[in-house]
């Protein structure tokens, strides 16, 4: 999979050069390419925004920039990327949204900054994208930077051979299936005692069938608690 990112801040970009995505990088199993936005400015002042045309606060991402960005993306890409440009005014990031995305041939992930990119630029390009405006919860970020890295983490540890134990994307909280869709219960490793606290007794107990039992009562539980709109019959 072949990933781009156009951002005016492209060293926010910087950790995904770490961990489960560095490595899903240097094995090649993600082609990251990161581009400063500015680079397709040629004024004397780098401008990439501007004040919106109606009035209101703040400004707006200039389209001509943009332009200029993605066409150089398209120039080297093979088929029909998918553009995910994350806002707040996006359908929402869920796991089923992560696993669309990582089954991609090529994403380009636009960073907004401000009040966001001009319309026309989503507009022109929907013939040569797919494009795709994300959102990744109800709240404002400064911009799309900080939405990418969930995103691209999302997806990449859905990749074949990136996560060292792909049993745990089958049991992930929000995966498809009968136990998956409640949150997961607590967890516990050695020691077995730990400033007071014991392990509950059951998981030491070697009983498998009691033990996943146990861990289904506390996944309601803790569904109930916290999610209850993931139990369906209108909870
Ligand atoms: O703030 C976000 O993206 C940055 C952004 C993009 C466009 C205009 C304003 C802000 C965001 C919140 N949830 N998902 C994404």
């Amino acid at each position: 999979m072949r990933i781009d990112v156009v951002s005016i801040f492209p060293d926010y970009l910087a950790p995904l050069g770490l961990s489960l995505v560095g490595k899903a990088v240097a094995a090649g199993t993600l082609d990251l390419r990161v581009h400063d936005l500015r680079e397709c400015t040629h004024d004397r002042h780098r401008t990439v925004d501007d004040t919106p045309y109606g009035g209101g606060p703040g400004m707006v991402m200039k389209p001509e920039p943009w332009g200029e960005a993605l066409d150089a993306i398209l120039d080297s890409a093979a088929g029909r990327p998918r553009l995910v440009v994350p806002t707040p005014s996006g359908r929402r990031f869920t796991q089923e949204v992560a696993t669309e995305l990582a089954v991609a041939e090529h994403l380009v992930f636009a960073c907004g900054r401000y009040e966001g990119i001009d319309s026309r630029v989503m507009a022109h390009y929907a013939d040569r994208f797919e494009v795709d405006e994300i959102s990744i919860g109800d709240y404002v970020l400064a911009g799309g930077e900080a939405a990418v890295l969930v995103m691209v983490e999302a997806l990449a540890r859905l990749l074949p051979g990136v996560l060292g134990n792909p049993e745990s994307v089958v049991d992930d909280s929000f995966a498809p299936g009968a136990m998956a869709a409640l949150l997961e219960g607590p967890v516990y490793t050695k020691p077995p005692e730990w400033r007071g606290l014991a392990v509950p007794e059951v998981l030491l107990s070697g009983d498998h069938g009691r033990i996943a039992a146990w861990r289904r009562e506390q996944a309601l539980a803790r569904t109930e608690r916290f999610r209850p709109d993931l139990l369906g019959d209108g909870a």
